[in-house]
């Protein structure tokens, strides 16, 4: 029964750090971690391989079934996404992809698609999920939610540093209206909006460090963080 597997639910918009925090909390608890996002962007990225249009769900919804994503730790630890069989992770993380990601998120059907997959990284000892609808749709009896945000302005700064390390050129100014654009369409789309479960607790990351929101969020589960 995976209803017995004890799931932590870690959404928010884009920048906010769910990957971060989530990644270092699984870690910390000897926990499964689900990059949900990464399942929309692979689907994303296969979608502009296969050339579709965007604004053909019937063929977006198809892709969504058909697609192979595989998820592989590798002996450092790193996380590598194959799509369809090839190493997409650098592909899946760029701002394309995002936003493709967020644009065929919108379609009820691609969720549908993506649903079970999703529940299948349910596992002992126990799972850390982060995306947009974790606490509110697919783990609704998660014992723990938590929602991060952090102001629009400190998540477009952090990206820019993280692109800027990777030596990707971008503009704060850009980068920042691309964060509002896809806040706008996550939270408004009519089916699992972006938006904290009721009991979630909601967490201000601005101006605090990542080993600060760590601590805060592994201090919701006394006894279970090392
Ligand atoms: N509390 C924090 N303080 C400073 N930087 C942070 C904090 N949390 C995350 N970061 C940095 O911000 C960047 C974005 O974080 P991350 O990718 O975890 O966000 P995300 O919410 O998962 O974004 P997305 O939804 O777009 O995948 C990373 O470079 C990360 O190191
Ligand atoms: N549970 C989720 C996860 C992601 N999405 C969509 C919306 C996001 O803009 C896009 C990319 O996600 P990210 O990798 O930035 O977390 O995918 C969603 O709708 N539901």
């Amino acid at each position: 029964m995976t209803d017995d597997v004890p799931v932590l639910t870690i959404d928010g918009p884009s920048g906010s750090g769910k990957g971060t925090i989530s990644r270092a909390v699984a870690h910390r608890l000897g926990w499964h971690y689900l990059d949900s996002g990464a399942l929309y962007r692979a689907v994303g990225v296969a979608a502009a391989w296969a050339d579709l249009d965007l604004d053909d769900p019937g063929a977006l919804v198809r892709c969504a079934f058909d697609t192979e994503i595989d998820f592989r730790e590798t002996p450092d630890g790193d996380l590598r996404v194959l799509v369809n069989g090839h190493d997409a992770t650098d592909e899946l993380r760029t701002e394309t992809a995002g936003a493709a990601a967020s644009a065929i998120a919108a379609i009820p059907a691609v969720r549908t698609a993506l649903r079970d997959r999703q529940r299948a990284f349910r596992r002992l000892p126990g799972l850390v999920a982060d995306g947009r609808d974790m606490g509110t749709v697919i783990f609704p009896d998660a014992a723990w939610k938590v929602f991060l945000t952090a102001s629009a302005e400190e998540r477009a700064e952090r990206r820019y540093n993280q692109l800027k390390n990777k030596g990707v050129s971008v503009t704060l100014a850009g980068l920042l209206r691309e964060i509002l654009a896809r806040d706008a369409r996550d939270a408004s789309r009519a089916v699992a909006p972006l938006r904290p479960a009721p009991e979630a607790v909601c967490i201000d990351t601005t101006g605090l460090g990542i080993d600060e929101v760590v601590d805060s969020v592994l201090a919701l589960l006394p006894g279970r963080g090392v």
